[in-house]
Formats: C-alpha cells, sequence, structure tokens
C-alpha cells in the first residue's frame, strides 16, 4: 500500500493525474491490500514439470462442468409428472414420459445448443474424474502425498467421491431407463444395509422405489449440494497447493528447502490460460463428434424393464463389477433377509478406498518418517509403494473388467460365465502378482540407473578395438545427470528395539510394534533397493582406461 501512496502523491505533487488503471489500482489496494497480496503471490515460484498439469485438467473440467450444468438449469425440469411427448423426436411422439426425461429431449433436439452442452457436460465429467484418478496417480507414486500434504491428499480424496457421486446423480437425472437401472441398483445397495437400509430407501425416494420424488431431490443434490461442498473443497486444496509450495522433482539445486521454477505471474498465468482454452476444445470437439448417452434410444424409465444395454458412466464400472462378480449369497435371520451378495461388495468397495484415503498415514507409521519432503520420489526408488499402487489400480481394473463381463462375452465370442470365473480369480491373485512383478521392475531400473552413473549411456554406436573385439562406446552422464539419479534417500528400516534393556530388564514388544518393523523392512529392507553407486566407485571406473 506505502508504493501505492508513494505513486500518488509523486503524481500529485507533479501536478499530473496518474493513469486512469493506476487510480483504480490504488482505489481497491485502499480496501482490500491487493498490493501486498499480489506481491507474495503472483511472484510466487512454480516448478515445471509434464505432470504438474494433470491437477489442472481436474481444475478446468471442473469449471467446465459448472458452465454448462447452469445453461442446462435452464432447460431442465425436475419433476417426476406423467406428461405426453410431443417435441420433435418423431420416434417418441405420443409417449407417456416424466417431465424430466421430456425435458431432456427437448434440451437434445429444441433447445439450440442444447445437445451439444448437454454432450460437454457429460464429456467433462468424464474427463474431471479420470483426470482425477491419474492425477491422484502422479500424486501417489511420487511420494507427493508426504508431510505437510497429507491433509491435501484427504481433500483430493474427498472430491474424488464426491465428484463419483455428482456424476451419478446426474445421469440419474434425464429419467431414462438407464438412470432407472442406476438408481434400482442404488435402492438395492441402500437396502441390504442391516437394519437401517430399508428405512434409508424409504426416506431416499420418499416411500416404496421408485416413487415421486427422487428426481427432484437428486436435483437439488446435484446442484448444489454437492459441487457447492467441491467449490469450497477445490478451494481449500489450492490454497493449502499455494501454501505449502508446489514438490519438486530432484535436480541440481533443488533441495527439501526452496522452489526451483518459474513465476506465477506472467509465466504460469498465460500457460494456464492457454491451457484451459486447450482442454475446453478438446472436450468440446469430442462432444461435437462423440455422441454420449443418448437418452432417446432406451426410451423413459419404467420399473418393470431393465435394459441390459444400460451401462454406467466408467467410474462407476468397477462397483458394478463388483456386484456381478460375487456369488448372490442370502442368509434369513429371524424373518429378515440379509443380501451378502450385495452387502459384501458395498463393503469391499468401502475398503478398497478407504485403504487409498488413508495410506499417507500408514506409510508414515510403517516407515517411521516424521519429516517433510518437498522433492518427489522417483517411483522406481520408492518399489514397495509403487507395487502397492500398481496392485490397487489392478484390483480397480479387474473389477471394472468384471462391470463389463457381457461386453466382453459378446464381443469375444466367450462364455460369461468363463469371463466371471476368469475375473473372480484374477480378482485375488491379479494384484498379488502385479505387486511381486512391479517390485523387480523397480529393482531392474534401480540396476539400470546405477549402471548408468557408473558406465554412462549407451551410445549405440559399435566400436572395433585393434585387437578384432567389438565395444560399444558409452557417452558419460553430465554432472546434472549424475546428481539427479544419484541425489535421492535411501532410508534404512526401523529395528526392533532390544528385548532386554541395559539393566537386564526384559520388556515387552508389543505386537504392534512387530507388525511396524516388520511392514517398515519390507519397504526399505536389504533386498528393496540397489545401493547407490559411490564417489569412490565413479571415481575407479571414469580413472580407467576407457575399458568401455
Ligand atoms: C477437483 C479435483 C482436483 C483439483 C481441481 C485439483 C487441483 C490440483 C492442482 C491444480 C494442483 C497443483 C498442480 C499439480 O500438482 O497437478 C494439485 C496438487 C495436489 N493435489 Fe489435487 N486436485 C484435485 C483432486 C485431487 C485428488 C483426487 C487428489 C488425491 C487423492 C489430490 C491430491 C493433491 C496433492 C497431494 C497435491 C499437492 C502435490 C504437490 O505439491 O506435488 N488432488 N491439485
Ligand atoms: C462435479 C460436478 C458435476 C458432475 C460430475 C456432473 C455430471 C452430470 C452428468 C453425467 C449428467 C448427465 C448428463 C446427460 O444427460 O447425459 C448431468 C446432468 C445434469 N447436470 Fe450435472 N454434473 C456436475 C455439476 C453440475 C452443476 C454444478 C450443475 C448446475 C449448476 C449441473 C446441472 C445438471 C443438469 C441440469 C443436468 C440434467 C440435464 C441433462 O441430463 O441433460 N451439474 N450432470
Amino acid at each position: 500500500m506505502s508504493t501505492a501512496d508513494t505513486t500518488t502523491t509523486r503524481a500529485g505533487a507533479q501536478g499530473r493525474k496518474a493513469p486512469a488503471g493506476e487510480r483504480v489500482a490504488d482505489w481497491a489496494d485502499g480496501r482490500l491490500g491487493i498490493y501486498t497480496l499480489a506481491k507474495g503471490g503472483m511472484r510466487k515460484i512454480f516448478p515445471d514439470h509434464w505432470s504438474f498439469m494433470l491437477g489442472e485438467v481436474c481444475l478446468y473440467s471442473f469449471l467446465i462442468i459448472i458452465l454448462t450444468g447452469v445453461y442446462l438449469t435452464l432447460f431442465f425440469h425436475p419433476s417426476m409428472n406423467e406428461v405426453v411427448y410431443h417435441g420433435s423426436y418423431v420416434p417418441m411422439q405420443g409417449v407417456r414420459m416424466s417431465e424430466a426425461f421430456k425435458s431432456t429431449l427437448d434440451i437434445s433436439f429444441d433447445v439450440r445448443g442444447g445437445l451439444l452442452i448437454r454432450q460437454i457436460h457429460h464429456w467433462a465429467a468424464l474427463v474431471f474424474i479420470a483426470g482425477m484418478m491419474v492425477h491422484m496417480m502422479r500424486v501417489f507414486f511420487t511420494g507427493a502425498f508426504r508431510k505437510p500434504r497429507e491433509i491435501n491428499w484427504l481433500f483430493g480424496f474427498l472430491l474424488l467421491v464426491l465428484g463419483t457421486f455428482t456424476g451419478f446423480t446426474g445421469y440419474s437425472l434425464p429419467d431414462d431407463l438407464l438412470s432407472g437401472t442406476g438408481v434400482r441398483i442404488a435402492d438395492g445397495l441402500v437396502m441390504s444395509i442391516p437394519l437401517v437400509g430399508t428405512y434409508i430407501s424409504f426416506y431416499l425416494f420418499g416411500g416404496e422405489f421408485p416413487g415421486t420424488d427422487f428426481v427432484s431431490r437428486f436435483y437439488s443434490i446435484h446442484i448444489l449440494l454437492l459441487p457447492g461442498i467441491m467449490l469450497g473443497l477445490v478451494v481449500g486444496h489450492l490454497i493449502l497447493v499455494f501454501y505449502h509450495k508446489h514438490t519438486q522433482f530432484a535436480g541440481p539445486g533443488r533441495t527439501n528447502k526452496n522452489v526451483v521454477g518459474m513465476p506465477l505471474m506472467p509465466v504460469y498465468m498465460a500457460k494456464a490460460g492457454g491451457f484451459f482454452f486447450l482442454v475446453f476444445g478438446i472436450i468440446a470437439a469430442i462432444s461435437a463428434i462423440a455422441t454420449i448417452n443418448p437418452v432417446w434410444e432406451l426410451g423413459p424409465y419404467r420399473p418393470d424393464q431393465v435394459s441390459t444395454n444400460a451401462q454406467p458412466d466408467w467410474y462407476l464400472g468397477m462397483s458394478e463389477g463388483l456386484f456381478r462378480i460375487m456369488p448372490g449369497w442370502e442368509i434369513s435371520f429371524a424373518g429378515h433377509t440379509l443380501v451378502l451378495g450385495v452387502f459384501i461388495p458395498l463393503l469391499v468397495f468401502g475398503a478398497v478406498l478407504t485403504i487409498m484415503a488413508v495410506y499417507p498415514f500408514i506409510e508414515s507409521w510403517v516407515t517411521g518418517d516424521k519429516r517433510e519432503h518437498h522433492i518427489l520420489d522417483r517411483p522406481r526408488n520408492a518399489p514397495t509403494r509403487t507395487a502397492f499402487g500398481v496392485a490397487w489400480l489392478t484390483l480397480y481394473g479387474v473389477a471394472l473388467m468384471a462391470g463389463g463381463n457381457d461386453l466382453w462375452a459378446t464381443h469375444f465370442h466367450l462364455s460369461v460365465n468363463s469371463v466371471t470365473w476368469f475375473v473372480r480369480i484374477s480378482f485375488f491373485v491379479g494384484p498379488v502378482l502385479a505387486f511381486i512383478a512391479t517390485r523387480r521392475i523397480c529393482m531392474g531400473l534401480q540396476r539400470r540407473d546405477k549402471d548408468k552413473v557408473l558406465h554412462g549411456r549407451e551410445s549405440g554406436i559399435i566400436k572395433r578395438l585393434p585387437h578384432g573385439e567389438f565395444v560399444e562406446v558409452h557417452e558419460p552422464l553430465t554432472q546434472e545427470q549424475l546428481h539427479t539419479l544419484t541425489a535421492h534417500e535411501q532410508p534404512r528400516p526401523l529395528a526392533l528395539e532390544p528385548e532386554v534393556d541395559e539393566n537386564g530388564v526384559v520388556r515387552k514388544v508389543k505386537g504392534t510394534q512387530k507388525l511396524r518393523v516388520r511392514l517398515s523392512k519390507s519397504y526399505y529392507g536389504e533386498d528393496r533397493y540397489v545401493p547407490k553407486a559411490t564417489a569412490k566407485e565413479y571415481q575407479e571406473i571414469t580413472s580407467g582406461h576407457g575399458h568401455h
């Protein structure tokens, strides 16, 4: 503010009026303190790496969803009143349907630009959740969730879960056969919860499913409640990114105490602005070309019809898969039926998500690492974490595959039962194999890094020595590359405290402590890392006679 005052005074003293822009800025600064804010904020440094764009993809697709969603609210009627269709889509003339379905047809066929906006809204939702998954994997595999960013991981995780629910309530709104089938499944899920399930279902649907209320209720949840919470979380998420400063990959001059990169203004602002239009452009182009959710093909929802053509959006395919692979077990007790075939998948779904949500806390407990981390790991240098992430993705992939068991069967002429058995077995075996294979691949890559450090990069040039031997010429790495490949830490596992203390008194070691030490060994034990090349080894080899 003081700078602003000086400028005005100086301009005033010289009898000259400050330019209009400066006067507006002064006025605003006097009330909002924007100079101080901008001074700190606009010069904030952001490190550069392509994978840091993924969070931006989430942000921009979220904005696109909100913009297009507002347009849709102008024409969508969230009502289940029955009407007869007389719009321009001829095959549905005279069909009885809910007002919600009719207004969706109107948006698609009679509202100017309606179909495109509807498609952009839907495609942006798919990209949004895909973006979140990939962004989350970037954060996971590089260890960006470690202290101090655990809370931001939880904020992000909540965004992923809420985004999925918002998508589900969204595609339930048109009240077509797809949405009806999905809501029917959700009702079945809720009802499978012991004791309270039936009551929750009655409460949600205002009586027996489907009732006459669910569209209007889902509507409030879809356009107001969930996006409102999400908006708050996104703002909190970004404030935390700003406050913690962004992480960076290892490199010369980069430490846990600095950030090397470009300033937010003007470099990042320009890049981010351009990138927003790129994301918008790509989503709009896809929406202009590829049909999504053609509600007119399936027709309005009727509780007595179930369409096998109705596939959920991709992010719910995994939960659908869990139901499809589960045997239809049921137990009856004192006149009540517990539908385990639905309830167990519901629990598994919750457990798989919860483990991922609390992973940062599990890892810091196991490794005993309570330090701040601003330098990212390369996934290969944290083999157990990487293997765990790949196992989780495999589980997710198998369940997603199970969600389309009918499609695999029809497209590849297989028996649906064989496909189901294949995914049932893969559900248990797949993640274990993925875990083992990933850990081995990581070790292989670490070995390759060490090799590169000691012997240089394979140049592909073959040379024949005077005595006839053929050798491949290796190019030495630059100092920067050497630094980057050897900058990572190689922590040691936790050790059990001696069971007998210095006074010869036996102390009891708790079971949890033993488990922790065992897990810590699995993270950091001898066979989990290839010792980095030492300076001595390097000198010995490079001072040789270029034998390689
Ligand atoms: C609406 C959804 C989301 C938006 C708009 C969003 C946006 C962003 C942006 C712009 C960044 C900085 C750039 C980058 O690192 O990509 C970021 C960082 C981060 N995000 Fe997200 N994100 C979302 C969802 C998630 C999810 C699902 C997770 C994890 C479960 C997550 C965890 C994080 C963490 C831990 C950071 C800090 C990373 C670092 O400093 O390296 N975010 N987010
Ligand atoms: C993360 C946030 C959101 C997601 C993932 C999402 C997703 C969806 C999806 C998948 C549909 C079905 C579209 C279709 O018919 O094919 C939908 C419908 C709709 N959404 Fe959203 N939406 C979100 C936020 C919003 C917001 C903020 C608004 C309004 C301000 C909104 C308004 C609507 C309306 C009116 C419909 C019904 C119209 C129709 O189905 O064509 N949405 N949403």
